[in-house]
């Protein structure tokens, strides 16, 4: 639903093969403010569009639990008139994308939202978390009083015009805050608002160009957001709304020095004088005491169980040796109905090197399939994108730069020809398919080399209502830890896969998505008692530890995400403690 056509602007929604000789990113092709090209499209959006019809939402959400805590809670809302926005043209919008009913996260979030509170929310992938930081933040800015300047930048600097966003929404990777920003314009479309994006891997000049004539809304990735800063081409002082989509990855080793500093020193309103709300599928407790940082008087709010996967998702884990693997991935894909533009299939790999190798035996194989990665150029891979959406090559073999918040209609099957390190990516991952009320299959290899995971594995899949396989019961009784919850115990550090992480392909969110930062030493705080922290230097390849301990106290590795050596997910979180 994120790429239907209705709204003129919106860069990634093309149906079309990729055949365009010169790239330009998205936000740069042409802005026809038309309006009889507006009511063509909206025209061409009504035939085409293929939406979860009400009942589809309103059954796979039925049984949601949703747990608010925190102090003088506004009541949840049960339909989008209620929810007291100021403008017809968002309620337009809404309907225009066929939101007939609010899902569970939204019902909660937007009223929290719509007080002014701040709020950290967790809730199952594929629910509509990006409308339920997108409305509020639409609302209430119109409310407020218009910026002095006509266009809220000023040239007070000869060589360019310093923009001051009042709402600023910051995701992990370029495709997301893409699609964010795709989501922003269809839900602000004729409310006037100007909405941008700034993401690394595309040239900075153009856009800083759209950001001149304007922005009330900047969507970034943590990376260009402060280089556009540092530059002086982007001001945070007037920013009202911060929206941190896959909060939990935002504060993780990778990306929370940059983040904090974004947030925390380079002028933005202090919390109280700001509105914070963040948001994700999952939520470590040691990722919600860090993000606690940034909020005031927040309240907290579940829906569905912390970090666990939707029911709508049929799990499969088969055991394999890494040998079969591959033969097991073509058996998979010759057994059920080919993969087509309505049944697409996502293949994860752990590493970028993996990602090339497997899409390239794909296709010779006979199987159409493209691949992203970070090592691929923005061109590359808005292109593979693109290619997957369209159905031409149905088949997309991704690394974790692919994991997180991307919303792909139709794929309907994950395989996870590598399984994750950790659990939380595992849930993010399979939740590319069974979204918005619709059906998923996912699918898991699992070797021995992936027995720490089994015990997490076991516990989600239970709490999903799963088949476990006996053998794989076995696995967690066995692995580390056995009696306790793995998922709030740690098999990082351990020997886990044999990877040499200085090879620096293990982990991928590539380039700017994900910081090349040494470790932010803060986050361990609760697993290094001692002041001096881990420093992981990965220059030239080489770890250096430069830490007294080191000896003593299990290493995070920089590049597995959620990597904390105290693990990943403190499974269903009673909503205390750091609510
Ligand atoms: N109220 C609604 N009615 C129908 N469809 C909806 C509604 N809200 C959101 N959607 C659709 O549901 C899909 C998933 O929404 P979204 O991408 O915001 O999920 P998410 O919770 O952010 O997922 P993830 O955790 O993977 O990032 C989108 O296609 C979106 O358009």
């Amino acid at each position: 639903m994120s790429s239907r056509p209705w709204f003129p602007h919106s860069g990634s929604g093309s149906t079309q093969p990729p055949t365009r000789p010169s790239y330009r990113p998205p936000h740069l092709r042409r802005l026809p403010h038309n309006p009889v090209v507006d009511t063509i499209s909206e025209k061409l959006y009504e035939l085409k569009v293929t939406t979860p019809q009400e009942e589809e939402i309103e059954n796979a959400y039925s049984e949601t639990a949703v747990e608010s805590t925190g102090t003088d809670i506004p009541a949840a809302v049960a339909s989008f008139e209620d929810m007291g926005f100021c403008t017809t043209a968002l309620s337009d919008n809404i309907r225009r994308c066929r939101y007939v009913r609010p899902t569970p996260i939204q019902r909660h979030a937007i009223p929290v939202a719509m007080a002014g509170r701040d709020l950290m929310a967790c809730a199952q992938t594929g629910s509509g978390k990006t409308a339920a930081f997108c409305f509020p933040i639409i609302s209430r800015i119109l409310v407020d009083k218009p910026q002095k300047t006509a266009n809220n930048y000023n040239r007070s600097h000869q060589r360019s015009a310093l923009a001051r966003p009042r709402a600023l929404i910051l995701a992990p990777t370029r495709e997301l805050s893409s699609q964010i920003h795709d989501e922003a314009k269809k839900f602000s479309y004729q409310t006037g608002l100007k909405v941008a994006v700034a993401y690394g891997g595309a040239p900075i000049v153009p856009q800083l160009r759209i950001l001149e004539k304007g922005v009330d809304i900047l969507v970034a990735t943590p990376g260009r957001l402060m280089d556009m800063i540092e530059r002086e081409n982007v001001s945070l002082q007037n920013i009202k709304y911060l929206a941190l989509d896959e909060a939990d990855r935002m504060l993780d080793m990778g990306f929370e020095r940059q983040v904090r500093k974004i947030v925390q020193q380079m002028g933005m309103p202090q919390p109280g004088a700001r509105q914070t709300m963040l948001f994700s599928a999952t939520f470590p407790a040691q990722i919600q005491r860090l993000a606690s940082d940034f909020l005031t008087n927040y309240i907290f709010i579940t829906a569905g169980k912390v970090g666990s996967s939707t029911n709508l998702i049929a799990q499969k884990v088969e055991f394999v040796s890494d040998m079969d693997k591959r033969d097991r991935l073509v058996n998979l894909l010759s057994s059920q109905d080919s993969p087509s533009k309505n049944s697409l299939i996502l293949v994860f790999v752990e590493t970028k090197r993996g990602a090339d190798s497997l899409q390239d035996w794909l296709s010779r194989a006979g199987f159409p399939s493209t691949v992203i990665h970070g090592d691929k150029l923005q061109m590359e891979r808005e292109r593979a994108l693109k290619s997957f959406r369209s159905g031409r090559t149905p088949i997309l073999v991704a690394t974790d730069v692919a994991a997180r918040g991307l919303d792909i209609p139709h794929v309907a099957h994950v395989i996870n020809f590598d399984l994750p390190r950790s659990v939380d990516d595992y849930v993010h991952r399979i939740g590319r398919t069974g979204r918005a009320g619709q059906s998923g299959l996912a699918t898991a290899f699992f070797t021995k080399r992936n027995a720490p995971l089994a015990k997490a594995l076991v516990e989600l899949m239970q709490e999903a209502n799963q088949e476990i396989p006996t053998w794989l019961d076995e696995f967690a009784k066995n692995s580390y830890g056995g009696g306790g919850s793995s998922r709030s115990s740690h098999y990082e550090g351990s020997d886990f896969g044999g990877h040499d992480f200085r090879n620096g392909s293990y982990g991928d969110y590539g380039n700017d998505d994900y910081s090349s930062q040494p470790a932010d030493t803060a986050a361990y705080a609760d697993l290094y008692p001692a002041a001096n922290m881990p420093i992981l230097n990965q220059a030239g390849g080489h770890i250096a530890y430069n830490f007294p301990y080191a000896a003593n106290y299990p290493v995070p590795d920089p590049h597995a995400s959620s990597s904390y050596g105290y693990g990943y997910n403190c499974g269903p979180v009673v909503a205390s403690g750091w609510d």
